[in-house]
């Protein structure tokens, strides 16, 4: 068995010693969680009437209180592909919960965003806060009571880390999530961008876009590239928080139900009232945080969870910031180049050995902690093997290789001897890019700014020829303060085609990218942001910009002096149309990007 590597136990030590205070609050809350009113036994006679009035064939064993009661938080809608099989999913766990004497409900729904179907419009602006609001969702419907164990349905960009926030205060109940699966393979995602580029140059027309985009998103599951939602099902497997491997196997197939039936059985197993007790805030601790950090770098993952993994740590006493994701970065070489960071798709990786073959690799080259305590039968060696059917049975196998070397490599031959994800720094502030998806001879990019306030003018002066030069695409007033800090992924097309004309791009931004976003190097998340007076906002149009993922540095080449002179541009009016005023309470309390930009998590600190 290799040592664990020196870096990944340095900054574990220093994220148990950073937290040791609010980790010790946390602990002591699951000690208490099930005496502080969240437990079933505390109910009167007329809560529990009304907890099980309409439950049904499940009454008689609901009322006795004998039995486990689950309680399903789900995120099931027919917006997301990767949602729409959950529809089914709350029959098919009630009968997987009567096959081992316990009981299931619906403790609630909680709201999902597509942000495919938000990208680039108004709704993207609420985006990033749908995920404390899915928190705040996950809560209101665990304080109903009446559970013992926990099932989570969710799979994309902002739920799983908003069903985590919620459910990890209620850290005292055994708890899983419960993938659905990606759809098929479609049209080859590097075919939906080149028709995409196309569009963008105006040489193609809307129908010939529609046709092409409908052919890649076509069916329901996740969709196939490895964006924040697929981000999300690596880091519950390196967390041991899903059946192990169960995040890539296709919906609507015999294997795919079993692993749901065992997610529902293994609940039933792990209760205070059993011998295995496992609850959520026991299994997430700084040593699952780290994995989880650990399966970004080595898989390329979403840059959107150097966002949620702080908020979702924060959530379990836990403190992390991008200083330990650019070191745990250094010590952790990149295995697996999926779509956008290569040519396959997550079925293809899953194909190729996928979840499995990474974690076993990483296991066994002491890159990852093995000792967690996770939700399968002893620890982290469970999710190094592949579920199978054998004679109908589930099953687990050993992937001695990887299947396509393409898209997936042992620790002996990595793609980069390094992770995915940089951290940036220098005069204008702290930011991250994802240099995974990036040519390295991108890497650096010293180019004058162009300044936007939004993403549509960076879109017509595109379109009007104004950007056909070396150019730092600058884009502020997009933290989670100013908008909501959306995503501005409707930039990649453009900012593709220049740099394909052979100009030196990059966008720089307090706001966010996509985690499918790709090839041109985005200087992302920004800190602090420029409402407020984050140094972005002393930027002007031809100042010379340098981003650099080699040295790590973010920098405004201007004379010192006259940086110091520099005032503030005014900030443009908040939001104010499609929903997005509600939101106005999440803007005035958000906290930085680096710390979660988490209004609730601040509010909740802010108290405790
Ligand atoms: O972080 C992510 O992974 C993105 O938010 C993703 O969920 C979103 O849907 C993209 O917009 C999809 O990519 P396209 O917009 O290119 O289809
Ligand atoms: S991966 Fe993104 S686009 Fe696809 S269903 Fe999930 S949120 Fe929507």
């Amino acid at each position: 068995m290799t040592d664990l590597h020196p870096t990944i136990a340095k900054v574990t030590e220093r994220i148990v010693q950073r937290s040791a205070a609010s980790r010790r609050k946390y602990l002591d809350l699951i000690e208490r969680g099930r005496d502080a009113g969240t437990n079933r036994d505390q109910l009167s006679c007329g809560n529990l009437a009304h907890g099980f009035a309409a439950s049904g064939e499940d009454k008689p064993v609901i009322r006795t209180g004998k039995a486990m009661n689950i309680g399903i938080v789900t995120a099931y809608n027919d917006m997301l592909s990767a949602h729409q099989p959950y529809g089914r999913y709350p029959e098919q766990i009630k009968i997987a919960a009567r096959e081992v004497g316990a009981t299931a409900q619906v403790a609630g729904g909680v709201p999902a965003m597509c942000d495919g179907v938000t990208q680039g419009q108004a709704g993207m602006d609420l985006s990033l806060f749908s995920r404390d609001t899915i928190a705040l969702g996950t809560a209101v419907a665990l304080s109903h009571a009446m559970f013992e164990g926990a099932l989570l349905l969710g799979i994309c960009d902002k739920i799983v880390p908003g069903l985590l926030i919620g459910a990890l205060r209620y850290g005292h109940l055994p708890t899983i999530l419960i993938p659905a699966g990606p759809m098929p393979s479609g049209l080859a995602n590097k075919e939906k961008v080149r028709i995409r580029q196309l569009y963008a140059e105006g040489k193609v027309g809307r129908d010939e876009l529609l046709e092409s985009e409908s052919a890649s998103y076509h069916g329901a599951g996740t969709c196939t590239f490895y964006g924040t939602a697929n981000s999300n099902q690596m880091m519950m497997e390196m967390m041991g928080l899903h059946m192990p491997a169960a995040s890539f196997v296709n919906p609507g197939t015999k294997l795919r139900t079993e692993l749901t039936r065992a997610a529902t059985h293994r609940v039933a197993q792990i209760g205070w009232d059993g011998d295995d007790y496992r609850p959520l805030g026991h299994c997430v601790d700084e040593k699952a945080i780290v994995n989880a950090m650990i399966g970004l770098m080595a898989t390329g993952g979403s840059t959107n969870h150097a966002i949620h993994l702080p908020a979702i740590a924060r959530a379990a006493g836990i403190h992390i910031d991008w200083t330990d994701f650019a070191e745990i970065s250094d010590a952790v070489p990149l295995l697996a180049r999926v779509y956008p960071n290569g040519s396959g798709d997550v079925n293809h990786f899953h194909a190729a050995g996928g979840i499995s073959f990474v974690i076993r690799e990483l296991l066994d080259a002491g890159l990852l902690h093995r000792d967690i305590r996770t939700v399968a039968r002893q620890d982290l060696t469970d999710y190094g093997k592949e579920p199978v059917l054998e004679n109908e049975a589930l099953a687990w196998k050993d992937v001695p290789s990887s299947r396509d070397e393409a898209m997936l490599r042992p620790v002996s031959n990595p793609f980069q001897p390094d992770g995915g994800m940089k951290l940036l720094q220098g005069n204008l502030g702290r930011c991250v890019m994802k240099t995974s998806a990036v040519d390295p001879e991108r890497w650096t990019i010293e180019a004058p700014a162009a300044l936007f306030h939004d993403q549509d003018d960076v879109l017509r002066a595109f379109k009007a020829g104004e950007l056909e030069r070396d150019v730092v695409v600058v884009v502020r007033f997009q933290g989670p303060r100013a908008n909501g800090m959306p995503e501005l992924h409707k930039l990649t097309p453009a900012l593709g085609v220049l740099q394909d004309r052979g100009f030196k791009v990059a966008l720089l931004t307090d706001g966010r990218m996509s985690g499918a976003s790709g090839k041109v190097p985005a200087a992302i998340h920004l800190s602090p942001e420029a409402l407020g007076g984050g140094p972005i906002g002393k930027l002007r149009d031809g100042d010379m910009v340098r981003v650099c993922a080699r040295t790590g540095s973010v920098e405004a080449l201007v004379d010192e002096a006259e940086w110091e002179r520099r005032d503030h541009p005014e900030a443009p009016p908040p939001p104010y149309d499609t929903g997005r005023e509600l939101f106005a309470l999440f803007r005035h309390q958000s906290d930085l990007a680096e710390q979660g930009a988490s209004p609730i998590l601040a509010a909740m600190d802010s108290e405790i």
